[in-house]
């Protein structure tokens, strides 16, 4: 017997209807956002037995105010976004995004969308009120870090955000300003614009355009240079974020993917390989995602959006020839870093710049000619108070020089100390050190990253600023400058002298560690020049036998002249 096909079911939460077919239309027709009507009274105060049940034993706990939110143990960022039916972008992208770089997501769902390879088949506009509910529930229980924003589809639900925003303030506010999708969809209303401008941007950290949306903000300007996207990174700073970013991945064919930054004084290019793919479906959603959670993490700006759009970067790699769906544009793997040690993936945690302040180096030659094995000399400078460790082998085998590598990450691992390798990405990976050291004629600081991922510390020795600048668009954490004296241990190299050493600091992005013949008695000199991004010295294990004492007379040596310096 043919049975009629069950009726649509309704979404329903605490006993009320959810979504109300406020909006269903085709890709081919044009935006028409309608305000949902308001659910009528009955329905709204409708409860379920279960919400009576919470209403009532918190009505009886107490008359007092409600507790406020709870820390959370990771970094937290809230997406208030769309959803993407198809996986690729919206809030599915920003979870997964999150989730890659070790922060927490929760989701406010603004909008649910019909969506595939193909483009936009509906949309479907969460009531207003709803969206506040979702963000009082969240805001009002659970400490959030940053707020990002993706699909906001009308000037209503802008302008709840900007309230709930008010009511709960956050660490920071990412706007990605979605308009229109890459298929040529519309996701918001063309007057949300004004909102847009005039409220929301005043309150963001960040506010990510592509090159369109730059344009649709700026009345349709025409963009097209790379000229032309720092003119309209000045133009969108005016509407009040503390910094834009303007993403060129639509950019006409290039081969790099650059993206310009502008934060009220510099404009700083950020350039990228451009990958060769079908699949970029929700880079834009990923990226802002990534930088939110960067910046829960704690890490500046500059430092957040660069980790991102490596990720990007990485990301579209491992997912380039993958086939998903008919149409033109497909989703790429965010979790590609799940299928391929190491598992720990995003900026590292744990490395701050003031680690650099005492960095020590083993010699292979010197641990020889004392007699001490890599182990020893690594306690030893640690007990020394060495604030971060590189290994620097060069003459070990290869299975000898990794049982060694293990023996020390464990021990730099129970002190807090990071441990690096010189050069062999093979070790680190295998014995999973905090990074690589590597210098200008080893493997580039972009490749490293591309085999360790964005989890890992990468230093590079720079003499020149311009191997200071690569080594900042490669992606690295630190630059090695020197030989600032000249060096016994390592040969054929030029000595920078005070000079060569400031010229390098002025010119980094990057903080500098300096590097060669350093000793108790000259450490002092070095730190006492007060050079920007200069975090510290390094020192390689070689002067005597008994590198504790050396250790502790250039701690001393070293803190005495950095007060000194951090005092004029
Ligand atoms: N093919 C590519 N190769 C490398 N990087 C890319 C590529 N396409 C985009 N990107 C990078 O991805 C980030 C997002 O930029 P894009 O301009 O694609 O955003 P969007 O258009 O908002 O994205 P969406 O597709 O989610 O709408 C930028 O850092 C951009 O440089
Ligand atoms: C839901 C949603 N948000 C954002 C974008 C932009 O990529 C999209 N295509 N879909
Ligand atoms: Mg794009």
């Amino acid at each position: 017997m043919a049975s009629a096909p069950p009726p649509p079911q309704e979404a329903v939460h605490s006993g009320r209807r959810l979504l109300s077919p406020t909006l269903f239309f085709s890709s081919s027709s044009p935006l028409r956002l309608r305000p949902s009507p308001p659910p009528p009274p009955s329905a709204h105060r409708r409860r379920s037995r279960y919400s009576r049940l919470v209403a009532a034993s918190s009505s009886s706990s107490s008359s007092s105010a409600p507790p406020p939110p709870r820390e959370m143990p990771w970094p937290h960022v809230l997406t208030v976004a769309g959803s993407d039916s198809g996986g690729g972008a919206g809030i599915q992208a920003d979870i997964k995004a999150c989730a890659a770089l070790g922060a927490y997501c929760s989701s406010v769902v603004t909008a649910v969308t019909a969506q595939n390879t193909a483009g936009v088949q509906g949309i479907h506009v969460v009531p207003e009120e709803f969206i506040r509910e979702q963000l009082n529930s969240v805001l009002s229980d659970m400490s959030v870090d940053v707020v990002k924003t993706g699909m906001l589809p009308s000037i209503g639900v802008v302008k709840v955000l900007c309230e709930s925003l008010k009511k709960f303030p956050v660490k920071a506010l990412v706007v990605d300003p979605v308009m229109v999708s890459t298929s040529g969809d519309a996701l918001s209303e063309s007057s949300t614009l004004s909102v847009y401008r005039d409220e929301l941007f005043a309150m963001a950290d960040i506010v990510t355009p592509n090159v369109k949306e730059a344009s649709r903000l700026l009345g349709n300007v025409s963009l097209h240079t790379v000229s032309d996207m720092r003119s309209a990174a000045e133009s969108i700073y005016k509407f009040g974020p503390k910094y834009v970013l303007v993403k060129g991945g639509d950019m006409p064919e290039s081969s790099d993917a650059v993206d310009v930054f502008f934060d009220g004084k510099e404009f700083i290019e950020l350039h990228g390989r451009r990958i060769k793919t079908r699949n970029t479906h929700g880079t834009g959603c990923t990226l802002a995602s990534c930088i939110a959670s960067e910046l829960a993490k704690g890490a500046k700006m500059l430092h957040a959006v660069q980790v991102a759009k490596n990720f990007v970067e990485s990301a579209l790699h491992h997912s380039k020839d993958l086939i998903i769906g008919n149409g033109p544009q497909g989703p790429f793997d965010h979790l590609f870093k799940l299928k391929s040690p190491p598992y720990n993936v995003g900026s590292h945690q744990n490395f701050k710049p003031d680690q650099l302040f005492l960095y020590a180096v083993t010699d292979s030659g010197m641990n020889k000619k004392w007699g001490r094995s890599i182990k020893e000399a690594v306690q030893a400078a640690i007990e020394g108070g060495a604030t971060i460790v590189q290994l620097r082998e060069k003459d070990s085998e290869t299975r000898e020089f990794l049982e060694a590598a293990k023996a020390c990450v464990e021990i730099c691992k129970s002190s807090g100390v990071p441990l690096l390798i010189n050069d062999r990405v093979d070790i680190a990976l295998a014995c999973n050190a905090d990074g690589v050291h590597v210098g200008q004629s080893d493997m580039s600081a972009r490749e490293v990253r591309e085999l360790l991922g964005p989890g890992k510390i990468i230093g590079v020795s720079c003499k020149t600023p311009a191997q200071a600048q690569q080594a900042w668009n490669d992606g690295a954490d630190y630059i090695g400058c020197g030989g600032v004296f000249p060096t016994t241990t390592k040969a054929n190299n030029p000595t920078l002298g005070f000079e060569g050493l400031k010229t390098v600091s002025l010119a980094s992005k990057l903080p500098v560690v300096a590097i060669g013949g350093i000793n108790a008695s000259n450490a002092g000199s070095v730190i006492e020049l007060g050079l920007p991004n200069l975090m510290g010295v390094a020192y390689a294990l070689v002067e005597s036998q008994d590198e504790r004492v050396d250790y502790a007379e250039l701690h001393v040596a070293a803190e005495g002249e950095f007060a000194e310096a951090q005092r004029l």
